[in-house]
């Protein structure tokens, strides 16, 4: 498949922000890396270099941590008023608002996700994130206990920020995955350290500058770019941080566990998924060959929650499996910048690789490419959305997290529920799973026997700042948004006075 990459003209602000030299946020100044090195930010879409940034370090990490301490046990975040910090959390997102153009062209630009899906989905999510999360500042109430205990007592608790927080966060919606993470961590009166992926750190870079007009206290955001293996490591493994928050592969996750067993910090992950959409002969077709096509192709395949495994009752799977195909083929690749294109390229030549080798292991295995299945394009990281059949539990590409536009299709003919949320179950992951169907016993008698976080009933990649989201098994630990993320970033502290 060719296509013409042809880049758009970027906005003045945009411009003017990438005609700036890039500098990391230490204890509310703008710095370069203590080792004065920079490292390449691509344009996925033309892979020509859009900027440089701080190759940051343990060192710089170090000094982050420091001023995140400072910031923390001096009090101007954490003893804040719930109210003022409300005030404050709630306008990040006014700002991000006001910028939402400029932040959805630069994700566009960096990851290369198309334009419209960065300002629609990316950034109002943010916005709504940093105003939901707002709210909890002014609600981390504790509670009085009636304590059995022989004698007079008063016995209640108190919910406390948890501290020094370190944040590590992926490329795949590199603004959304910070406001995940700052979001309920600022209102809770915590202090952060966050590490953006090496891939995509310029919306997190600029968005350190809202940080600073929105009058967040020196100290409290501090933001460091620099690779996993380095940076990243330092922050898990630092014993001056109280918690990690992580989001990425679930190997590295792993990793993450390791070394923030060094000071029993508190950790929560939000790992990778293999999710399922099982379309049922009642279905809406319409409905389910549209939401199950989007569950894969947007942005790029590259969701923690894509529907990369899609189960279709024989009765109706030839429908389902052209009416993907055909969805595929109406697809516009290209520029993320063109608010024409629906597909972008991949984040970078190395997930490009990845991706054209599970292409390669798929056939080799015996899947049936129904359509797409190579590389698109002379120049970016293009991959052709890809439908897989005749696929089977056996393959890589049934059982590995792909993160691209490839999605294996099988079928089922056993109508028992319990067979289907076999076949559903039949993964490592269980971070998210829809069901298409228009009986309300088959939807939410699946949705209890899916073992995954989030369950989607008629649609796919669902998500809303007040609704838990995270995965069962090597999906994760803990939750994301709703009142549980709160119990990330607070401590309960009992008290029993004799009276
Ligand atoms: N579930 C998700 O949301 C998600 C997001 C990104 C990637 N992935 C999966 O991971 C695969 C690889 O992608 P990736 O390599 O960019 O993700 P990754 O997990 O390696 O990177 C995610 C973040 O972790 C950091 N990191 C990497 N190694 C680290 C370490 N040893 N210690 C601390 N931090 C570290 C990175 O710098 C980045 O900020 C993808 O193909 C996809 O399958 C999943
Ligand atoms: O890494 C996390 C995600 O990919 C989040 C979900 O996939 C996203 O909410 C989909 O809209």
């Amino acid at each position: 498949m060719n296509i013409a990459v042809r880049k758009p003209l970027l906005g003045s602000a945009l411009s003017g922000f990438l005609g700036q030299n890039r500098k990391i946020l230490i204890d509310g100044k703008w710095v370069q890396a203590q080792n004065g090195q920079t490292f390449e930010v691509e344009d996925p879409a033309t892979q020509e270099i859009i900027a440089h940034v701080p190759l940051g370090d343990k060192a710089d990490i170090d000094l982050a941590v420091a001023a995140a301490r400072r910031a923390f046990d001096s009090g101007p975040w954490s003893r804040m008023s719930p109210g003022e910090r409300s005030r404050i959390v709630w306008k990040l997102g006014d700002l991000l608002e006001k910028y939402a153009d400029e932040f959805a062209e630069l994700e566009a630009l960096d990851n290369g996700k198309p334009v419209t899906n960065a300002r629609k989905g990316d950034v109002q999510g943010s916005i709504e994130m940093f105003r939901y999360m707002a709210g909890w500042a002014t609600r981390l109430n504790g509670e009085t206990i009636q304590v059995s205990s022989p004698g007079n007592w008063h016995a209640y608790t108190l919910r406390e920020p948890v501290g020094v927080v370190g944040q590590i966060i992926p490329w795949n919606f590199p603004l959304m995955m910070a406001a995940w993470k700052l979001a309920p961590a600022l209102a809770s009166g915590c202090t952060i350290v966050l590490k953006p992926a090496e891939q995509t750190p310029l919306s997190a870079l600029r968005f350190g500058e809202l940080i600073q007009e929105a009058g967040i206290p020196d100290g409290v955001v501090n933001i460091v770019t620099g690779f996993g293996e380095t940076a990243g490591a330092a922050l898990a493994a630092h014993p001056d941080v109280d918690k990690v928050a992580f989001t990425g592969s679930t190997e590295v996750g792993k990793i993450i566990v390791r070394a923030a067993a060094g000071n029993l910090k508190r950790v929560s992950l939000e790992l990778g998924g293999k999710s399922p959409a099982i379309v049922f002969p009642d279905a809406d077709l319409d409905l389910a060959i549209a939401g199950t096509a989007d569950a894969i192709f947007y942005n790029q395949g590259q969701c923690c929650t894509a529907g990369s495994r899609l189960f279709a009752h024989k009765s109706v799977y030839d429908k389902v499996v052209a009416g993907v195909a055909a969805a595929a083929g109406k697809l516009k690749i290209g520029h993320g910048l063109d608010p024409t294109v629906n597909l972008g390229p991949l984040v970078s030549k190395e997930q490009h690789d990845r991706v054209k080798g599970f292409l390669d292991s798929g056939r080799k295995e015996g899947a049936e490419v129904v359509t797409g299945g190579k590389i698109a394009g002379n120049q970016g990281y293009f991959v052709e959305p890809t439908v897989l059949a005749k696929t089977n539990r056996d393959m890589r590409v049934v059982r590995e997290e792909i993160f691209g536009p490839v999605v294996c299709v099988q079928s089922f003919d056993d109508d028992s529920l319990e067979a289907v949320a076999k076949f559903a179950n039949d993964t490592e992951y269980g971070l998210q799973a829809s069901v298409w169907t228009r009986n309300l016993k088959t939807a939410h008698m699946m949705a209890r026997k899916i073992k995954a976080g989030t369950i989607c009933i008629n649609t796919h990649n669902y998500g809303d700042p007040a609704w838990p989201f995270g995965g069962y098994k090597q999906s994760g630990w803990g939750r994301e948004m709703g009142k549980e993320v709160m119990e990330h970033y607070t401590e309960t502290k009992s008290v029993a006075a004799r009276l």
